[in-house]
């Protein structure tokens, strides 16, 4: 699947504000992100990204502005609504719980129950329904090189467990998938598994929001790249409109973009 950029954006923020007493995390902050695509945030330590993703994510409630999903707009008060909506969001700390194994990872707080009286009054849960859901979503993700279901999670390793992360996003994100710093904690060959497992999922028709500090990997499966800067959007851009080198220079203010690009 391409991006499409005539469609209806599935997520926009508009004009987000968030103050922490006098430290102004989120400054009038726009973004948008439409069908199809992966949609890179990259700034400075401390530029508001996080806090921007959060908002985005349900896990803070902003002072001011919108957030618009499919159009409509939406409030959420607790991670959990932006989940029910269809915004997954992969953390980088936090991502999986190694004591479980794979299936129940998958399913973690969201485990299907065996159907009638066993699932609803003895919240019996449906063990064989989770591992054969976990596989398939596994095999369509080219994940397979994981042998066993379940296997326990503290057996893989880091780009695995990371992989087990990404697939439960797109288990049960239906719109959207935020990931934060997925490869950050990753060696080269891992990484590389990671960034084919975003496009793969970007190319079964989920947008993703990609935070990152690492250039290199931005630059290799971004579609667009907002730049975040003192809290808002100092400029979006593409792996073929602007070097990193330039990338970084829009980052730290040491280069000046027109206005024009600076709409999300
Ligand atoms: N809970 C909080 N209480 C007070 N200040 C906060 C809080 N969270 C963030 N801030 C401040 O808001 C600003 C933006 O922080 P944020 O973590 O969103 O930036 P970031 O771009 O994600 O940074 P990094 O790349 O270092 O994680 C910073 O000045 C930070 O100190």
């Amino acid at each position: 699947m391409t991006a499409h950029y005539d469609q209806q954006p599935v997520l926009q923020a508009r004009g987000l504000v968030k103050r922490y007493g006098s430290v102004t995390a989120i400054d009038h902050a726009d973004l948008t992100l439409y069908p199809g695509e992966i949609l890179a945030v990259i700034g400075d330590n401390g530029a508001g990204k996080s806090s921007l993703i959060k908002a985005l994510s349900g896990a803070l409630v902003p002072d001011e502005g919108e957030i618009l999903l499919d159009g409509q707009p939406v409030h959420f008060n607790s991670p959990m609504q932006a989940r029910e909506l269809g915004i997954e969001t992969v953390y980088q700390n936090l991502a999986v719980s190694p004591a479980l194994n794979i299936a129940d990872n998958l399913f973690l707080g969201r485990e299907l129950r065996k159907p009638g009286i066993l699932g609803s009054v003895f919240r019996m849960l449906d063990k064989k329904a989770m591992e054969e859901r976990a596989q398939a979503k596994m095999k369509e993700l080219g994940l397979m090189t994981i042998q066993n279901i379940s296997q326990a999670v503290e057996s893989l390793s880091g780009g695995q467990r990371q992989g087990v992360a990404v697939a439960r996003s797109a288990l049960f994100g239906s719109k959207v998938v935020i990931m934060d710093e997925p490869t950050a904690a990753l060696g080269v060959k891992e990484s590389r598994r990671v960034l084919n497992l975003i496009k793969e999922v970007r190319d079964r028709g989920l947008p993703i929001i990609l935070i990152s500090h690492n250039m290199p990997h931005v630059f290799e499966v971004a579609d667009r790249i907002h730049i975040h800067r003192l809290g808002k959007c100092a400029a979006t851009i593409t792996p073929e409109s602007h070097t990193m080198s330039e990338a970084v220079a829009i980052m730290t203010g040491a280069m000046e973009v027109d206005d024009s690009s600076a709409a999300a």
